[in-house]
């Protein structure tokens, strides 16, 4: 028996058909109230976790493997082994800022976002030095609101940045979805790994 925690929300319906379609389950993972669903006939059990705390379980090997976007893994570190994209969960991580705003000369440059460590990162990179404001959703506000110059967020359609007067500056990075698992499982469980990433590959392939 293998425990995947899956990331509930809005990659789970692409989770599933990735899952089907590889023949790992054959019926699909329903996100209601229930937080742990056993699949006896397929011989796994899944946890239905925030996406933030999907590596968690899996570094502490109360799941033995995950299923989360590459931005979370970016953002909170390591402590298991990556081993595949999934290639479904695709959009980017991005640079935006206000359509056309200039900046004040040498005040410092204020980002918001829910990644710190990413944004950090990237302007280090740069040789840059900004302050990061950490907000937890809805980051397009603070440069409407003055709070910040610029965000580090997510982008998909492009549609929130459009509807907000907002544009993107620069990609950070790609994002897609990962399987990871954990150190030990990996070296105790490699057969049935093994097994499931070949059937995720196969089902990619499709
Ligand atoms: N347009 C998108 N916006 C945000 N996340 C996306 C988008 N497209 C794909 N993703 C992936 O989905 C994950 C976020 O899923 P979701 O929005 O359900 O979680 P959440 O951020 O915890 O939600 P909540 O807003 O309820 O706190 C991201 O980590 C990212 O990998
Ligand atoms: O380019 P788009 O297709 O418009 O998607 C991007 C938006 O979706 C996400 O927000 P989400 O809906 O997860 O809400 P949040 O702002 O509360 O995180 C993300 O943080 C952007 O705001």
């Amino acid at each position: 028996m293998l425990t995947l925690a899956v990331s509930k929300g809005r990659i789970l319906d692409e989770t599933n058909e990735l899952l089907i379609k590889a023949g790992i389950i054959k019926e699909p993972v329903i996100e209601g109230r229930k937080l742990v669903i056993e699949k006896p006939e397929d011989n796994l059990r899944f946890i239905l976790a925030k996406p933030k705390d999907v590596p968690t379980y899996v570094q502490y090997g109360v799941a033995d493997a995950g299923i989360v976007g590459k931005d979370v893994l970016h953002e909170k570190g390591k402590g298991y082994y990556e081993l595949t994209d999934l290639k479904i969960g695709l959009c980017r991580l991005s640079l935006c800022g206000i359509k056309d705003k200039k900046n004040n000369q040498g005040e410092m440059i204020r980002i918001a976002t829910s990644y710190p460590n990413v944004t950090a990162d990237y302007f280090r990179t740069k040789g840059q030095q900004v302050e990061i404001i950490y907000l937890n959703g809805s980051v397009e506000l603070a440069p409407l609101l003055g709070l910040s110059d610029y965000i580090v967020d997510i982008v998909s359609t492009g549609t929130t940045l459009r509807e907000n007067g907002l544009e993107e500056l620069e990609k950070i990075e790609d994002i897609t979805c990962r399987l990871i698992v954990n150190q030990a499982t990996y070296h105790l469980k490699n057969k049935f790994i093994d097994e499931i990433v070949e059937k995720l590959e196969r089902g990619l392939s499709q």
